[in-house]
């Protein structure tokens, strides 16, 4: 048996050290780049917001498939350590090809500020995520149970605390990079021309990958490292095969039942092996239904209706719930979870995970009513079979106006009229509207011609200031925005003989009137469900699998997350609720069921310890762990030759 003497700091292993760094930074470069992605498919890729959602949640997605690949690699080949090495390469070029398919101008030949390639920068900024894809969910497996392979059995008070830390490092990396990478884009770069600066914004995140990478090698002498015992994953599916067929060969009833269906593969496959597929097997069928957590809590940003409110760039709303996770996890670690276990209650990580799943569809209850409120202030919106007709008069008497044969409206001079109808009618909506007998010229806008209308064009709250020229003709005017609010300016012909104080506006939707603070509510509980859910689960994962399975399981907790944002994507193309508060029940309903399911599931479950059961079963087989080993590769060597499955022999009982 191997016995590992680690250096250790006030009970825990130097090596989580340069464990948690490098997560840190990891954590700082997925995110960094994830903050901006939408930004880079929207307004340089120039795609429409369907598209660039889709391959996000995609991207997304694929980064929680890979961590089988990553898993398999590693118990099966590998090992942990050099997996996470060879696979945080394959992360570190794609983050360098992602940051180089962002710069306009090695495409900009007509050095117009836009890329004249888009194909190539297409090209490259796929190939990059899916390298991204593949080193960021491959080693993500991996880095949780190579840190939690430190320690050592005395320390499983510090394991608790470690992946609680750990959590907490994955959060402070995802919030400072959430943080900045937004500040980098705004910021203005190029050689030929100067636009928002993409390259650093993905060039940054690049770096922090490689600096991970280097922390990770740096400590490197203290690890305890652990091979692979053989092709691990080949033997599971083997033996599971076996079981099955086996099971089958024996369905008449004058064979005797066995306890498991696994025992089946009792006549070739060792009963270690059989024991450590049953632990897994048990937990696989326990997540089954866990992803609906997932797929509320990837929903998350669209449930904080006013982001602007809280103040900063609108991609930087993000780091709310890393700021939160930062402040609950030491409150929840520390006082909440010790002061429940005084009352004498017995919180179980199962039992956490159910709550938390309840904390989730309390926050979507608390977005239903926000969203019932914010719906009272709006105006009535056009039904299905409805349309609405904006009418702008800028002649200067009261127009009436005849729409269909019996519908008439009386509008002022310099007046709106909004219309619903029954029928079909473009809908007709502006911004400004030109009443001036020449073309004019708007701050940040386009020059409109006379009688023209602009588009609806964002503009921040506050206070803004406005100035309209026409040749050596100027004037300024300033108006107040609120958040949710749309205007429409009517600007008359007589806009510069009275200095733009004839400029009429008018709300064509009230800002919102909703409180803020009403939002609080519904970030605090999804985040507390999150670190009842996630943080326990992490944990869960690696106290409840095989040693020589500890990837394989945490593979399969954040197999639970990738299939959450495909139910993203799908609920996405099936379309919507009409009403907006109804689908945030409905979402609450399913994750109140789905946590009913799961408490009925853990309460049939048996929490183990892996290690005790390895060891008993050896014990029953008079083995001693070294010898176990030996046996399991001379057994694989075996099975490679019994290609005739009719000689099944009993080797071991
Ligand atoms: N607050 C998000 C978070 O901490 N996410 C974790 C867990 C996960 O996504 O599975 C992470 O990014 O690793």
């Amino acid at each position: 048996m191997l016995v590992y003497l680690t250096a250790e700091c006030c009970g825990y292993p130097i090596s989580i050290f340069f464990i948690v760094v490098n997560e840190f930074c990891e954590r700082f470069s997925y995110y960094g780049m994830r903050a901006v992605l939408v930004l880079y498919f929207r307004y340089f890729l120039l795609w429409d917001d369907d598209l660039a959602t889709s391959i996000y949640h995609a991207f997304v997605a694929l980064c929680y498939l890979t961590p089988i690949l990553g898993a398999i690699i590693a118990d099966s080949w590998l090992g942990k350590f050099k997996t996470i090495i060879y696979l945080s390469i394959v992360y570190a070029i794609g983050q360098v090809t992602m940051a180089i398919s962002t710069i306009h101008d090695i495409t900009d030949a007509n050095r117009d500020g836009t890329p004249d390639n888009f194909t190539f920068h297409i090209a490259l900024s796929m190939l990059g995520l899916i390298l991204i894809a593949l080193g960021t969910g491959g080693i993500k497996p991996c880095v949780a149970a190579f840190g939690g392979d430190q320690f050592q059995e005395h320390q499983s008070r510090q394991l608790n605390t470690f992946f609680s830390v750990f959590y907490l490092c994955i959060n402070a990396g995802s919030l400072l990079s959430t943080l900045i990478t937004p500040v980098l884009r705004a910021q203005e770069c190029g050689i030929h021309t100067q636009q928002q600066c993409y390259p650093l914004a993905f060039g940054v995140p690049a770096v922090l990958m490689v600096i991970s990478l280097v922390v990770f090698i740096a400590g490197s002498g203290m690890y305890v490292k652990t091979d692979p015992e053989g092709n691990i994953m080949w033997s599971v599916c083997k033996c599971i095969g076996f079981a099955i067929k086996n099971r089958f060969r024996h369905r008449s009833s004058s064979y005797p039942k066995r306890e498991h269906w696994m025992d089946w593969a009792n006549e070739k496959y060792d009963k270690l092996l059989i024991a450590q597929i049953k632990m897994v097997l048990k937990v696989l069928f326990l997540y089954i239904p866990l992803p609906m957590f997932w797929t509320l809590f990837d929903q998350k940003v669209s449930i904080c209706h006013f982001s602007g409110l809280l103040g900063g760039l609108p991609d930087q709303m993000q780091t709310v719930n890393p700021i939160l996770i930062l402040t609950l996890v030491p409150i929840m670690d520390r006082l909440i979870f010790p002061l429940i276990q005084k009352c004498g209650l017995n919180f179980s990580p199962l039992k956490r995970m159910t709550v938390g799943m309840l904390f989730a569809a309390m926050a979507f209850v608390s977005a239903a009513l926000v969203q019932i409120e914010i719906d009272k202030t709006l105006p009535n919106f056009p039904s299905s079979s409805e349309s609405q007709l904006k009418v702008v008069n800028t002649y200067s008497t009261t127009l009436n106006v005849t729409i269909s044969p019996n519908e008439h409206l009386l509008i002022e001079s310099f007046g709106v009229q909004l219309h619903t109808s029954k029928h079909t009618y473009s809908t007709i909506s502006c911004m400004f509207v030109n009443g001036y007998t020449a073309d004019l010229n708007i701050t940040n806008l386009d020059s409109i011609e006379p009688s023209a209308t602009t588009n609806y064009t964002l503009v921040n709250q506050g206070k803004r200031d406005f100035v309209l020229r026409h040749g050596e003709q100027w004037c300024e005017f300033s108006r107040k925005f609120g958040f949710g609010a749309s205007y429409t300016f009517l600007i008359p012909s007589t806009v510069f003989s009275d200095d733009c104080e004839s400029i009429t506006e008018v709300e064509d939707m009230k800002p919102n009137s909703v409180h803020m603070a009403l939002q609080i509510p519904q970030y605090f509980l999804i985040t507390t469900g999150e670190v009842m859910f996630s943080v326990t689960g992490l944990q869960f994962s690696y106290s409840q699998a095989p040693k020589n399975m500890k990837s394989v399981l945490q593979a399969g907790w954040l197999c639970t997350n990738a299939v959450g944002n495909i139910i993203v994507l799908i609920v996405a193309e099936l379309g919507k609720l009409p009403k907006q508060w109804a689908e945030y029940l409905l979402f609450a309903s399913l994750l109140v069921a789905v946590s009913i399911i799961f408490s009925i599931m853990a309460y049939f479950y048996t929490y183990i310890d892996p290690a005790e059961i390895e060891a008993q079963v050896r014990k029953e087989q008079g083995l001693e762990p070294e010898e176990m080993e030996k046996e399991t590769l001379e057994m694989e060597e075996k099975d490679e030759d019994q290609k005739n499955e009719q000689g099944v022999k009993q080797t071991k009982i």
